[in-house]
């Protein structure tokens, strides 16, 4: 059976057709019984995988997949494309994961590998931001390390320019100080159709977005409008939520009028920087480069004779500014890797522990 390319673009694939002489085409050519779908929910044995816009099935994982020390580059996630086997309505197995072009990663306590992929193939990723008390330049800088380091492209969105009071300007300013110009920055009304148009430009067809950012942000708000549904479940309906929680999250791909698609998950949701993200991903190649010339492998970039890093200061080369938020998030970075070694540590000792009360009840009732 040839695969539907134009139900696959409506979910982000992102070519017209078959792909283009590469990886992906020879991967296809290998399996050629094989379809892609793409992978929208991760379970203990399988993925719920989507060829378009109806619904999801369930194919079975390739039991390469389930080896615990497995990379987690090499297993499926969200957002992934995998080559399947079989028939949707019963026995549909996977046959290959198609590569990856980006991720978004998180560092994970008590993974073999300290990371988790939350969303593979994502191209577009909106940093939601409220223009009101949300705003928080330190957390956006965090925001945008953690997107960058898996090479998908982040907008900063600034929400609820509309309110009183509300300075643009200003925020941006502050913002700039803090990640640079390198970044676009939009401000919004996400409420607006004409105010969110402009976004338009990062959702061409075949493209994939997701929408991260603080609870009330605004993140629901902006996909209605990008839907072009004046209203759904947005605060008015989630004031009457006990919970304080709506329910946009069974809808895991969402296609946009643009032609794009959106992939809203509970992992996306819950997405937050954790401060494990890696430095040299993250728009700070340039010094971690530089780190490489100074005199010593251990250079604090402070007062040591021979330091590039300060060298390039001197020489207007780098900016003081950058560097000196390089240095911050280089300390807070160090506190949490010690943090999470601490917790790994205790998680050994438990499993130890744990492991010494079963050979006690096993020594004493038999084993269970
Ligand atoms: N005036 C104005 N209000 C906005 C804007 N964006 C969001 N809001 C309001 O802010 C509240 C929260 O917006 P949501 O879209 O529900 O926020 P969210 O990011 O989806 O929040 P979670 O679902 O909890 O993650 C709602 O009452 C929106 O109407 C904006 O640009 N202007
Ligand atoms: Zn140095």
């Amino acid at each position: 059976m040839s695969p539907r390319f134009d139900a696959l673009r409506a979910i982000g694939w992102p070519f017209e057709g078959m792909p283009p002489p590469g990886p992906w085409q020879d991967a296809m050519q290998a399996h050629p019984g094989a379809r892609p779908a793409r992978v929208i929910e991760q379970h203990r044995s399988g993925y719920i995988v989507a060829e378009g816009l109806a619904g999801g099935f369930a194919v079975e994982s390739l039991p390469d997949w389930q080896r615990p020390r497995l990379p987690p580059g090499e297993r499926p996630a969200v957002g992934d494309w995998l080559l399947v086997e079989g028939d949707a309505a019963g026995d549909a197995r996977a046959a290959a994961l198609l590569p990856r072009r980006t991720a978004i990663k998180r560092g994970a306590a008590g993974e073999h590998y300290g990371q988790q992929v939350i969303a593979a193939n994502i191209d577009i990723v909106f940093v939601v931001t409220g223009l009101d008390g949300d705003f928080n330049p330190r957390r956006i800088e965090r925001y945008l390390l953690l997107v960058q380091s898996g090479g998908a492209r982040p907008v900063v969105v600034l929400t609820k320019a509309d309110r009183d009071g509300v300075d643009d300007t200003a925020a941006r300013a502050e913002l700039t100080d803090a990640i640079g110009a390198g970044v676009p920055v939009v401000a919004v009304n996400a409420k607006d159709r004409g105010s969110v148009a402009a976004l338009e430009q990062w959702l061409p067809p075949g493209s994939t977005a997701v929408l991260v950012g603080s609870s009330g942000a605004g993140k629901s708000t902006l996909t209605n409008t990008l839907l072009g549904i004046e209203k759904m479940k947005t605060g008015a309906v989630r004031e009457s939520d006990a919970r304080g929680r709506h329910t946009t999250t069974h809808r895991a791909l969402i296609p946009l009028p643009s032609g794009a698609c959106l992939i809203d998950t509970p992992g996306m949701r819950e997405l937050k920087p954790t401060g494990e993200e890696r430095l040299a991903d993250g728009g700070f190649e340039d010094i971690e480069a530089l780190a490489g010339d100074c005199r010593f492998r251990d250079c604090r970039h402070d007062r040591e004779p021979g330091c590039a890093v300060r060298a390039a200061i001197d020489a207007g080369a780098l900016d003081a500014q950058r560097f000196a938020n390089y240095l911050k998030l280089r300390d807070e970075l160090a506190g949490a890797a010690d943090q999470l070694a601490t917790r790994q540590a205790q998680k050994a000792d438990e499993r130890v522990q744990g492991k010494a009360l079963n050979k006690r009840l096993d020594d004493k009732y038999g084993r269970h």
